[in-house]
């Protein structure tokens, strides 16, 4: 890990052509502004605030609702409008509707390009032209002005060719006329041989020509800076300082999506043709720096500005190619200015180097992108200015010793090549661009959020011995010329952190032998302790997943049940009702049947009577017919008259209870169709029945299949045991590994491997153990079940 970013206090780095005995002799003109050399204390990240005015279409769709006032040259109020959220919030109950904010100055709608120059960026150009390191980077959701403000318009230039202007002034007459000397690595010199410096002119010549001759109107011409220059701006005093010389060199570059382009290399011609990315390396002191960027010698404003609209014009072709805004990367104009000594083979006394930044905005991914491509490039851009926010707010919080902690400068491209600036490499400021539209209020105001915070961070540049910090000079193939100070040792030429790209062209074939054991000792040392963390971590999983895995038993369980008494009671319900359903069809059924099978009490005993009576007047005739028998015919005249008038009443009652039989018939009939009608009634309640029989089957097969669930459940709780039991295994064994003993290196990483693979066998034994644990866990589970 890097110590820098373990301490938030901002340390020193370096700074160089700090040296006042170098850049303090009398009469030198720059160094009249004293504050700038002394050994500086701290002081509060200059944060400035810029305006932009409204334009007319804005104007037209009433953005205009006064949600910006400037109070005073320092403190700045917004009000929220009625259909932002903040206002909503704020309706609920959820902050504020007014916000104020304090910056070092602030710059309003009126503010011209060179009112706004004067205002921010003189100290730290005179600094850059002193020999200490500046870093300016714009701030603002996107249409807020940071282009205009860095780059300005051909007719009104901005910040930067003003820049340039103030340092060309300075050097007026005492530029090195040569190519010879470059800017290499961080902060080195490259020396060029005669024919390096021609490919040097000629790669410059045909940079140049790409700019066609439409587009050299629209560069910024330097009369037209003139005219609105600083008066106060430090004039050059050739007489005194003409025994030193200098080079200015300008690079361009862009992070897009988290790659680094060159801005000023040949673009790609062919649409199948990728731009190459830059990758992003240490110098010997541990500062970040671009390697194989494009570096290019200036003479003039004008020269620089061709550069820079170059490299714009690649930046937007790019743009179009991939169908993106310019805003969606954060371009990089960097000056590199090398102080030499006077004379024909001159030595490099010193380099500096002023960056500035154009951010991209920093609206935020759910208000303008939503998906694919926009939200991949949003998050990008939203992780390097979230991490930009990051390091800030640990920044500020690290000012406090006891709440000093990590700053994750390596988190993002952008914040790498930032950290530097705010460890003591130079000067930063920030520009925080807004308009004042109603549209983007809550944008606005999360980026005043932002540059509060900012406007807290303390920054301290303590300068070193200029000795210390001396460029050193290498030849075409890299070797340095001139020799290094003897107190720089191997750790300092490579960073510390292993993360690190190093760029390993700078050092010797014996000193990357010797890098190379140390740095195979560290790679031992570092994979025993991610090996442990990695154990800690599955053991801390194991747990977490046997918690889970618990829950997820317990819950199912708990389901489970509710789901059987719920059942359970549904069905007892169901049954209560079909019984007293066959309870009520058969009471009423009786009911019915006694209702056929009624005869009324008078009638039945008139008919009784009737019997009797006809059985009467049988035994009557069977007498009379008796006595015929025995006395003759005349005996029995009476008699058989009788008998005769008897038998015409037997036949009648005879009719009659013919009549009577055929009603009992009948009533027979319909005996037997109420039975029949009972049978089918019998049968379809035993239809219901079968059915509610077939229903409680069903239910019974959800039941078993619940009962899986929780089987299955217990299945998972057991391979978590086991797992858990491989983890003390494997602990077991991480334990016995010999931290402190060397060994040969195919030797260790062999046993480590060995060790790796080895695990689960080792473990086997500890998991039987395990095993009757976890059985005798899963037990009382089961029992439950
Ligand atoms: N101070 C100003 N005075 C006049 N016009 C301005 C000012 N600032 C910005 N503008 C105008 O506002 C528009 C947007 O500005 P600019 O392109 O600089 O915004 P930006 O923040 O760089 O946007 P993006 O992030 O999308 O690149 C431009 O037309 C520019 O000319």
């Amino acid at each position: 890990m890097d110590t820098r970013e373990d301490s938030a206090v901002l340390c020193a780095e370096q700074s160089s052509l700090l040296d006042p005995s170098l850049y303090g002799g009398a009469g030198d003109t720059l160094i009249s502004d004293s504050s700038l050399l002394n050994n500086e204390a701290s002081h509060p990240l200059k944060v400035y605030l810029r305006v932009r005015p409204f334009s007319k279409a804005e104007l037209a769709n009433n953005e205009s609702q006064d949600c910006v006032t400037i109070e005073n040259s320092e403190i700045v109020a917004l009000r929220a409008p009625k259909d932002s959220s903040t206002m909503k919030n704020c309706e609920r109950g959820i902050g504020q509707s007014v916000h104020k904010f304090t910056f070092t100055r602030i710059f309003g709608d009126g503010t011209t390009q060179a009112d706004f120059f004067e205002g921010t960026m003189k100290d730290l150009v005179f600094s850059f032209a002193n020999g200490q390191n500046g870093l300016v980077f714009t701030y603002g959701v996107t249409n807020a002005g940071k282009t205009f403000t860095i780059q300005g318009t051909p007719k009104d230039g901005g910040i930067l060719p003003r820049s340039l202007d103030v340092v060309f002034d300075h050097i007026k007459g005492r530029q090195y006329a040569k190519m010879n000397l470059k800017p290499y690595l961080g902060n080195d010199v490259m020396k060029l041989d005669p024919s390096q410096v021609k490919q040097e002119e000629a790669t410059k010549a045909s940079l140049l020509s790409s700019l066609k001759e439409d587009h050299m109107k629209t560069v910024l011409s330097s009369s037209n800076l003139r005219s609105l220059a600083s008066e106060d701006a430090p004039a050059n005093d050739q007489g005194v300082d003409d025994q030193y010389q200098f080079s200015a060199w300008v690079s361009f570059f862009e992070i897009y999506n988290e790659y680094v382009y060159d801005l000023l290399d040949q673009f790609p011609t062919s649409k199948n043709q990728k731009r190459p990315a830059l990758k992003i390396c240490d110098d010997q002191l541990g500062t970040s720096y671009v390697k194989d960027l494009k570096w290019f010698n200036i003479t003039s404003t004008e020269e620089a500005c061709k550069i820079l609209q170059i490299g714009n014009k690649n930046r937007s072709l790019a743009s179009t190619k991939m169908n993106q805004q310019s805003s969606r990367s954060h371009s990089i104009f960097t000056i590199r200015l090398l102080k030499l000594s006077h004379g024909d083979d001159p030595g490099v006394l010193g380099v500096s180097e002023m960056s500035l930044c154009d951010l991209a905005g920093s609206e935020r991914c759910n208000k303008t992108q939503t998906v694919g491509d926009r939200l991949k490039e949003a998050g990008n851009i939203n992780n390097s200015l979230l991490i930009l926010g990051k390091c800030i707010a640990a920044l500020k919080h690290g000012q406090n010793p006891k709440k000093a902690g990590y700053v994750p400068f390596r988190e993002s491209k952008l914040t790498r090549l930032f950290q530097p600036f705010f460890c003591g490499k130079g000067k930063a400021c920030m520009i925080v661009n807004i308009n004042q539209c109603a549209s983007t209020y809550d944008e606005t105001l999360h980026v005043m959020k932002f540059s509060a915070v900012a406007k807290q961070v303390v920054q301290t540049i303590q300068p070193r011995n200029f000795d210390f910090m001396s460029p050193r000079i290498v030849g075409k193939d890299g070797k340095v010329i001139t020799e290094m100070d003897a107190n720089v040792s191997m750790e300092d030429l490579l960073s510390e952190d292993e993360d690190d790209e190093v760029d390993i062209s700078i050092l010797s074939s014996e000193d990357l032998l010797k890098k190379i054991e140390e740095l195979k000792e560290k790679l031992m040392s570092e994979r025993q302790s991610k090996l442990m963390l990695e154990l800690q971590i599955r053991k801390e999983m194991g747990e977490a997943m046997y918690q889970q895995m618990v829950q997820l038993d317990e819950t199912w369980s708990k389901r489970f049940e509710d789901f059987r008494e719920t059942t359970e009671e549904q069905l007892e319900n169901r049954l209560e009702m079909y019984k007293k359903a066959i309870k009520n069809h058969a009471y009423r059924q009786a009911m019915e049947d006694l209702e056929e099978d009624y005869v009324p009490l008078d009638e039945f005993q008139a008919e009784q009577e009737k019997v009797e009576e006809r059985d009467r007047r049988i035994e009557e005739l069977e007498v009379a017919l008796g006595l015929r028998k025995q006395f003759g015919d005349e005996g029995g005249t009476d008699l058989l008259s009788s008998v005769d008038s008897n038998s015409r009443a037997l036949d009648a009652l005879t009719k009659r209870c013919q009549e009577k039989e055929k009603i009992i018939l009948s009533l027979k009939v319909q005996i037997q169709n109420i039975r029949d009608e009972a049978d089918l009634n019998g049968r379809r309640l035993a239809e219901e029945n079968d059915m509610l029989k077939q229903h409680l089957k069903i239910k019974e097969q959800e039941i078993r299949g619940l009962q899986n669930l929780a089987e299955k459940a217990i299945q998972l709780e057991a391979s978590v045991t086991d797992l858990q039991g491989q983890l003390d295994a494997s602990r077991k064994i991480a334990s016995t590994v010999d931290v402190c003993e060397p060994k040969p290196k195919k030797g260790l990483f062999s046993s480590i491997k060995n060790t790796m693979s080895g695990t689960p066998k080792k473990a086997k034994s500890v998991e039987k153990t395990e095993e009757t644990t976890g059985l005798a866990r899963k037990k009382p589970l089961l029992a439950r079940k």
